[in-house]
């Protein structure tokens, strides 16, 4: 029986992935083998013995302390695309909310029932203080183009949107989903300087954290219109309010509402609500748990954000799951135990990724526990798991 752990609230579709008879899942099982999790700050979170796997139903993996899991061989998993539609449905609103004056509206009208039955010729004559700019035929930065990027500058060049996307690491598949009708910037200063309206889609990174600072808002049009649906800490907060008491920022809509900034001048601060919707809920638990099951399971790993994709069909009876540095002689060391304790390998596969590598190898026979312990105790083997099958 596999102990799994949530440590968020996980759509039912998700958890009805995990079959009773061999998954005890809960939130408040112990040493558990895996975790499923979606926004909870993990990086306090002590590691039981057992722990193996994380699984992040979601994209964003800033929550969840990956180096410490590579070093302690716990395999990290998130969904990429599961919650890409959802994000991009309240981009398109972000766009409009910043533009319209529309949360403000609302409030305004809330705050007239006072009026009676004059609240229509109140409305008439107060809603002039809430005129905004259309988007059409205006410019759109978009900073990240992943999932979520693609599909956002994909729908507003179909709102008359003129779109500059930036992403230095485009995959392939992205600028396979890309619109032509996209313009590629080469670099932030071309977004910064010609977008009325921009949006970031990229990870919280030590690389992208306070991207969006003084030095960035200098370079930018003024009254330009800031979308933030990725995460709070890629703005610099200070700066983004000095920025909109001056006026140079017209509007920041951000999902990531915290003490500073929710008082800020034109900010809508939406409550993280980017993947929250049942559709999104259901495909990233359902994704992750899959993901959780396949590892611990059968070794195979797909989209880990700290190891690399591995997925071999079984053959033989047992097989080694072995995961260590990406250092010269690591396998050969492993094979060198095997040999000499008699071992003869039907399959394996290595795959590396960064300072890290898995290796998954099938044997014909059983392995004993002192096999695996002796390849435990080799140079650079960060974690050794025995399947059956
Ligand atoms: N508000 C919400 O509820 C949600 C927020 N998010 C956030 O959005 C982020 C993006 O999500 P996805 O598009 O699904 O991820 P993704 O991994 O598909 O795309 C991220 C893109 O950012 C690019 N990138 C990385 N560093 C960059 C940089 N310095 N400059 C420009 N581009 C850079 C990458 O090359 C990649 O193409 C997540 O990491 C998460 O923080 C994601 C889902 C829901
Ligand atoms: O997937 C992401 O990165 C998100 O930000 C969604 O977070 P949530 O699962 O709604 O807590």
């Amino acid at each position: 029986m596999y102990r799994i752990k949530t440590l968020n609230k996980i759509s039912p579709a998700g958890l009805s992935v995990l079959d009773q008879n061999r998954f005890a899942v809960s939130g408040d099982v112990e040493n558990e083998d895996g975790i499923l999790v979606r926004s909870a700050d993990m990086h306090d979170y002590v590691f039981p013995d057992a722990l193996r796997a994380v699984a992040r139903a979601g994209a964003g993996t800033n929550n969840i302390p990956i180096d410490r899991c590579s070093e302690a061989g716990i395999v990290v998993f998130n969904t990429p695309g599961a919650n890409a539609n959802a994000v991009k449905e309240l981009a398109v609103c972000a766009l409009l909310l910043a533009s319209r004056k529309i949360t403000q509206g609302v409030e305004w009208v809330k705050a007239q029932a006072a009026a009676g039955e004059d609240v229509e010729k109140v409305v008439e004559k107060g809603k002039s203080q809430f005129v905004g700019p259309e988007l059409n035929g205006k410019v759109l930065g978009v900073i990240g183009l992943g999932a979520i990027g693609v599909q956002v500058a994909n729908i507003a060049t179909k709102l008359g949107m003129t779109v500059y996307g930036y992403d230095p690491f485009l995959s392939v598949d992205g600028a396979l989903a890309l619109s032509r009708m996209v313009h590629r910037a080469m670099d932030l200063e071309t977004i910064y300087k010609n977008c009325d309206y921009i949006t970031v889609h990229v990870p919280q990174t030590a690389e992208t954290k306070g991207m969006l600072n003084e030095d960035a808002f200098h370079m930018m049009k003024g009254g330009v219109r800031i979308l933030n649906l990725a995460r709070g800490g890629l703005v610099n907060d200070d700066d983004m309010l000095a920025a909109l008491d001056s006026g140079k920022v017209a509007c920041y809509v951000t999902d990531f509402p915290n003490a500073k900034i929710m008082g800020g001048r034109n900010v809508v601060a939406i409550p993280h609500l980017g993947a929250s919707t049942p559709e999104s809920e259901e495909n990233c638990a359902v994704m992750a748990a899959q993901q959780l099951r396949d590892y611990l399971e059968n070794g195979n790993i797909v989209n880990s954000v700290n190891l690399p994709t591995l997925v071999q069909p079984w053959s033989g009876v047992c097989r080694l799951c072995i995961i260590h540095r990406n250092v010269p002689g690591a396998i050969a060391n492993i094979t060198g135990v095997l040999s000499k304790d008699g071992v003869n390998v039907e399959n394996m596969t290595n795959k590396s990724k960064k300072d890290y590598a898995y290796t998954v190898v099938d044997v014909g026979s059983r392995v004993s526990d002192s096999v695996a312990d002796e390849i435990r105790a080799l140079d650079g083997v960060l974690r050794v798991r025995l399947l059956n099958h």
